[in-house]
């Protein structure tokens, strides 16, 4: 997969190069490019950003260098679109907090897409007309990490290509391990525990120790119940309750 980030600060996706997704890209699986914004300004001062229309605190990040770094990055996903003729518009995502909200779901969904294009906004926003444009040229998608607000994109650009990222095929090492996890299967993950046993007076619960792995699922599917229904209640709408078992472990 080939992911285009556009940010006036390149330097924050730096932690991306690292560990799993660094190797990622060692290994060809995923093409990380990064785009500094200002390169895309050429007034005297390389300005990016200006007072609103409207009045209001703040800056607006400015149209013209949005449409020029874009079109920079449509025209190298045309050059490699070219060996594989795509079929749809190329993505936009637009982390803000009035996006579509990122889900285990969504991230699935984009790590199907042969290239992803990332917008980081900062200040008070973009200029709307730069979506208003570039939906003539991509399939522009606001997405929210969350109901809360950043300074700007880049934290969850970071996000979401970590989630992505290691759903694309050969970047987790054991795929097995992307089954069993939170959200994989609509439901929070159950508790998990590693050696000795016998901890500060904390055990293991008993039936992890048994070898018994029918009854071990069992246990594993009852926690994942328990605990999403005392943390994430609305995410069991529909689930069917006499899955609850009897065990009396808090979870
Ligand atoms: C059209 O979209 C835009 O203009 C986006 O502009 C901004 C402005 C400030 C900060 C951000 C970063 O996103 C979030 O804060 C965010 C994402 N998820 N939850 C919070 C984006």
């Amino acid at each position: 997969m080939r992911v285009d980030v556009v940010s006036i600060f390149p330097e924050y996706l730096a932690p991306l190069r690292l560990s799993l997704l660094g190797r990622a890209q060692e290994g060809g699986l995923l093409d990380l490019e990064v785009h500094d914004l200002r390169d895309f300004a050429f007034d005297r001062h390389r300005t990016v950003d200006d007072t609103p229309y409207g009045g209001g605190a703040g800056m607006v990040m400015k149209a013209e260098p949005w449409a020029l770094a874009l079109e920079s990055v449509l025209a190298e996903l045309a050059e490699l679109a070219a060996q594989t003729p795509a079929a749809d518009l190329p993505t936009l995502i637009v982390p803000s907090p009035a996006g579509e909200v990122f889900t285990q779901r969504l991230a699935y969904e984009l790590a199907e897409e042969p290239s992803l294009t990332f917008a980081c906004g900062r200040y008070e926003g973009i200029d709307e007309r730069v979506l208003e444009w570039a939906r003539g040229h991509f399939r522009v998608r606001p997405v929210s990490l969350g109901d809360y607000v950043l300074n700007g994109g880049e934290v969850a650009v970071m996000a979401m290509v970590e989630a992505i990222g290691r759903l694309l095929p050969g970047v987790v090492g054991n795929p097995e391990s992307l089954v069993e996890e939170s959200h994989a299967d609509g439901l929070l993950e159950y508790p998990v525990y590693t050696k000795p046993s016998s901890w500060r007076g904390h055990d293991v619960p008993e039936v992890l120790l048994s070898g018994n792995h029918g009854l071990i699922a069992r246990w594993r599917r009852e926690q994942q119940l328990r605990r999403t229904a005392a943390r994430r209640p609305e995410l069991l709408e529909g689930a069917d309750p006499s899955e609850f078992g009897r065990e009396e472990r808090a979870v």
